[in-house]
């Protein structure tokens, strides 16, 4: 049979196929949209986008319009295949390419101006060690007088250089203190103290300035780490830990403390962030200026914190800054009496410093640790203490930190909410669980998710595979959180990475999801000592609701406004309904 001309084919068969225009195909459209829209309805961020306001609205536009041209111009299939083509680099890059390849050029972008600018509401999960970028921490080390630097071997191999636990800290000048270089040879007597700047700028590869790279080196993630995902978890954890040991010490002297506290406020408040809950996880090894005994107790910390913040409050730029507070926090890995020691630690400074203390938490890797069932008996005996006390210390517990499925770390998550947690450190295999899902609505807990962190501590391969969506799509309030960026790789101590990511990630989040995940920050902070009831009645009062988190909802969704504001006014005339640059292309 000869082939049909097109011609013969328009008029035999094309006519019989439905136009889009006609009604079975816009029945069908109409079906299919009624379906999104009915799930949609279930989303967490639902409500939050239903009363967006028509500023809010147009900016939410403008900003999905800047998504999408940059991730046909700078995300695109051509720059993968020039950088695959380009022997020395082995970088793949797409909207959801691994976090430590994608970071220098997520910071060039507009996406990434608009969202430094948001107003992120409070930073629930951080650990407090890890949050001054390295540098930044080694600066104030070494412009402090008296720092000195110690190893219980020789620095003067790569293995010891790599992996030696270090000592540095505030000591008085020996008499006749050991050659500054000798640090650096085998000629150094293990445990003696050399003054820091004197050792810097004795290092044999480049001096003080080689220095602070290897010492960075020695506190950060390398993006290789991170990527290498055969080496598995454990294998992460354990460089992971190596950085919290050399950081741990430094800050526990009195001027670098303040030091770090003013920078740390300082690079929250101009990331947006008003508010920050830290992860306390200290020994009593914590020293006042010129004195190398420590304290007996925490309160000189605490009173530290306390001047510093008022002190960041009453300057131009801590003029909007609502505060800090910690949750304090045990090894899991430790021992019954250890654990139990801590928390009277916790208990006596709670009862000094109420307004500094938000609760209690337990953290370390959970698949190493002790798991929440194993740690009942210490739980009970603290909530017993607590009544006896009349101290308000709720749980704030990690959970579900984990890739298992049924193994006593994802059971963890049972135990933080028959416990009564009133969120939930990253709760990454939540999503596994449909009875524990509809427990932390009915519940209203709030799930503290650290992208980020999941993605470089192997959880996950990239923020495409990571399981937030899926919580908020089945109604979960969440906030997003950094976790340790000092040392994951973030270096900054605000949430600009992680809040890109998702809204660059993850189609159905755009600017309005992002708002509700900033807005829960502010629902679910700790502001105050509460009870049960008077934390629920707040979070389900939101906005409406008097007292401080109220007031605080309310001055958050001025700022919110006032954004969306600034981004219409910025970039409407080429992204607005009008320009529509991004669809122009
Ligand atoms: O994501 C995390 N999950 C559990 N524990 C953590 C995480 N990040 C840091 N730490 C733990 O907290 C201590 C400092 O506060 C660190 O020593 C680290 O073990």
């Amino acid at each position: 049979m000869p082939p049909i001309s097109d011609q013969d084919w328009d008029e035999m068969v094309a006519q019989e196929i439905p136009k889009p225009s006609d009604p079975v195909i816009q029945q069908y459209l109409q079906s299919r949209q009624a379906l999104m829209d009915e799930e949609h309805k279930q989303r967490s961020d639902y409500s939050f986008r239903q009363s967006l306001s028509p500023i809010a609205k147009e900016a939410c536009a403008i900003v999905s319009r800047i998504r999408d041209e940059e991730q046909r111009t700078i995300w695109t299939a051509s720059l993968e295949e020039q950088l695959a083509q380009d022997p020395s680099s082995s970088r793949i890059v797409f909207p959801g390419m691994m976090f430590n390849l994608a970071k220098d050029l997520m910071e060039s972008t507009t996406l990434w101006k608009i969202i430094r600018k948001m107003p992120k509401g409070g930073l629930l999960h951080a650990h407090c060690d890890a949050m001054v970028p390295i540098a930044t921490l080694l600066a104030i080390a070494l412009t402090t007088p008296g720092m000195h630097l110690s190893s219980p071997v020789p620095l003067s191999t790569p293995s010891s250089l790599h992996a030696t636990p270090l000592s540095i800290r505030f000591r008085q000048p020996l008499p006749s203190p050991p050659p500054p270089g000798s640090i650096w040879t085998d000629a150094y007597q293990p445990e003696t103290y050399i003054p820091l700047t004197d050792a810097a700028d004795a290092f044999p590869g480049g001096g003080r300035d080689g220095f602070c790279k290897w010492l960075y080196s020695r506190c950060v993630l390398a993006p290789g780490d991170a990527v290498n995902q055969h080496h598995g978890q454990d294998a992460i954890w354990e460089a992971f830990g190596r950085c919290f040991q050399v950081l741990g010490e430094v800050i526990h002297y009195e001027p670098v403390w303040r030091a770090f506290l003013q920078k740390l406020m300082a690079l929250l408040a101009t990331d947006g962030v008003s508010w920050v809950e830290l992860r306390f996880t200290w020994p009593l090894n914590y020293c006042r200026e010129g004195r190398e005994e420590p304290e007996s107790d925490y309160n000189h910390m605490f009173t530290v914190i306390e001047e510093e913040v008022v002190k960041f409050k009453a300057t131009d730029e801590g003029a909007g800054f609502w505060g800090i507070r910690m949750i304090w926090a045990s090894f899991r890995q430790n021992p019954i009496r250890h654990i139990i020691n801590d928390m009277e630690n916790c208990i006596m400074t709670k009862l000094e410093w109420p307004h500094l203390i938000a609760g209690y938490d337990l953290v370390g890797p959970e698949d190493d640790g002790r798991a929440l069932t194993d740690l009942l008996p210490e739980l009970f005996w603290f909530r017993k203490q607590c009544a006896v006390e009349g101290v308000e210390l709720p749980f704030f517990f990690h959970a579900g930190e984990c890739l298992g499925d049924g193994d006593e770390v994802d059971n963890n998550l049972y135990d933080a909410l028959l416990l009564g947690t009133r969120r939930i450190g990253h709760g990454f295999s939540l999503y596994k669980h449909p009875r524990l899902i509809q427990a932390v609505r009915d519940k209203r807990v709030l799930i503290e998710s650290c992208p980020i962190s999941n993605e470089v501590l192997r959880l996950t391969g990239s923020i495409m595979q990571h399981p937030l969506p899926a919580l908020l799509a089945r109604g979960v309030a969440c906030s997003l959180c950094n976790d340790d960026p000092a040392i994951l790789g973030q270096d900054a101590a605000g949430m600009t990475h992680d809040f890109w990511q998702a809204l660059q990630g993850w189609e159905n989040l755009g600017l309005a999801g992002l708002g509700s995940l900033a807005e829960n920050s502010v629902r679910w902070a700790a502001f105050e000592d509460q009870d049960n009831e008077a934390w629920t009645r707040d979070i389900r009062a939101a906005s409406v609701g008097g007292g401080i988190k109220g007031e605080r909802l309310r001055q958050w969704s001025v700022e919110w406004e006032r954004f969306c504001l600034w981004i219409v006014t910025e970039y409407g005339e080429k992204y607005g309904e009008t320009g529509k640059a991004g669809d122009a292309l």
